[in-house]
Parts: structure tokens; C-alpha cells; sequence
């Protein structure tokens, strides 16, 4: 097959039939609602009903590799989830240290619960660089422009899901 286009579907997929999870942490509000809107947007145009879609949130992005665990042990007919967080870095290493271990937990949390898991995470140097990857406006360069990553983890959750479902 030729090499498909990277980022995006690289075909219609309908998602009817499937039941996706979305955990996010509450850290950085304004951002996070806006990504969370933008996977459910996506989820929606991909037909995923809305009923099929279930929304659990958590303190911060540290909790998100157990919640993630624990709502797909509650949850256990989900085809994906997509678990989103805001990491941005303060004076203190602790960005470091969270962004690092929760990438890792998410990424190999994948093999036990045997679904895909879509890193919704966003580790940013400053809150410009989160609002820019959440599709906001930066109050100080309105013409920035600006994309809603949370949109393209809805179709990645999709597309995982429908694929990598045997
Ligand atoms: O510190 N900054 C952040 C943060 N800290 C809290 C942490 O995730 C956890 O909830 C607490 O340590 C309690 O376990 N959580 C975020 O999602 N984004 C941040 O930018």
C-alpha cells in the first residue's frame, strides 16, 4: 500500500458501533474543555453516538494512568479511550517528573488492558503553547493560528479502534 499521508484518517471510518472512554484531568480548565470538546466534536462526526461516549475526569494528569485502569475495569466494553491532560512546566522539575512517568504508564497500560489508549496529554513550556494545540485564541497575537489537537485524538480513537479491534 502506498505510504499513507501522516496525522489524519486515511479513510472514512464509522464508529457506529463503538463505545469510547475520555478521561481528562481538570488542571488548566479553560484548555482542557477545550480539547475534551474538540474529541467529542470528532467522535460525533465519526457517528460514535453519544450516548457510547463516556466522560470521567480526574485532579490532575498523575491520576490519569490509574483512572484510566480502573474506568476501563468498570467500563470493560470500551473500544478506546482517550485519556487528556495539561502539563505545564512551573519553576520546579515537577513537569519533568510527571510528564515522563504518566507518558510511560499510559503507553504500557495499553498491553494489559489490550485497547488502544490515545495520549491526550499535552506537556507545553508555556500556556500559549497549550492554548495554541487547543484551538484557542492567545490573547495577546490574535491572528495566531491555532489547531484543537483534542479533534484529532477523536479520530485517532476511531480509527484505532476499528482497525486493531480483532
Ligand atoms: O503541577 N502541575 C500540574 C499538575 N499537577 C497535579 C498532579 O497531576 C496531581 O494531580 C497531584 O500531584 C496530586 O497527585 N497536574 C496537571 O494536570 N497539570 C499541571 O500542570
Amino acid at each position: 500500500a502506498e505510504i499513507k499521508g501522516i496525522g489524519g484518517l486515511d479513510q472514512a471510518y464509522d464508529g457506529s458501533n463503538l463505545k469510547i472512554g475520555i478521561i481528562y484531568a481538570r488542571w488548566n480548565k479553560e484548555i482542557i474543555d477545550s480539547l475534551v470538546s474538540g474529541a467529542i466534536k470528532n467522535l460525533k462526526k465519526l457517528n460514535v453516538k453519544k450516548e457510547n461516549i463516556l466522560i470521567e475526569s480526574v485532579p490532575g494528569s498523575f491520576e490519569l494512568p490509574f483512572a484510566t485502569k480502573k474506568f476501563f475495569n468498570n467500563n470493560s466494553d470500551l473500544n478506546a479511550i482517550i485519556s487528556i491532560g495539561v502539563l505545564i512546566k512551573g519553576s520546579t522539575m515537577h513537569f519533568e517528573y510527571i510528564s515522563n512517568a504518566v507518558t510511560l504508564e499510559l503507553m504500557s497500560l495499553q498491553k494489559i488492558i489490550d485497547i488502544p489508549i490515545i495520549f491526550g496529554l499535552l506537556t507545553c513550556l508555556t500556556e500559549d503553547q497549550a492554548k495554541i494545540r487547543s484551538g484557542l485564541v492567545l490573547p495577546n497575537d490574535k491572528n495566531h493560528a491555532t489547531h484543537n489537537h483534542g479533534e484529532d485524538w477523536g479520530s485517532a480513537a476511531v480509527e484505532m479502534a476499528i482497525k486493531f479491534i480483532y
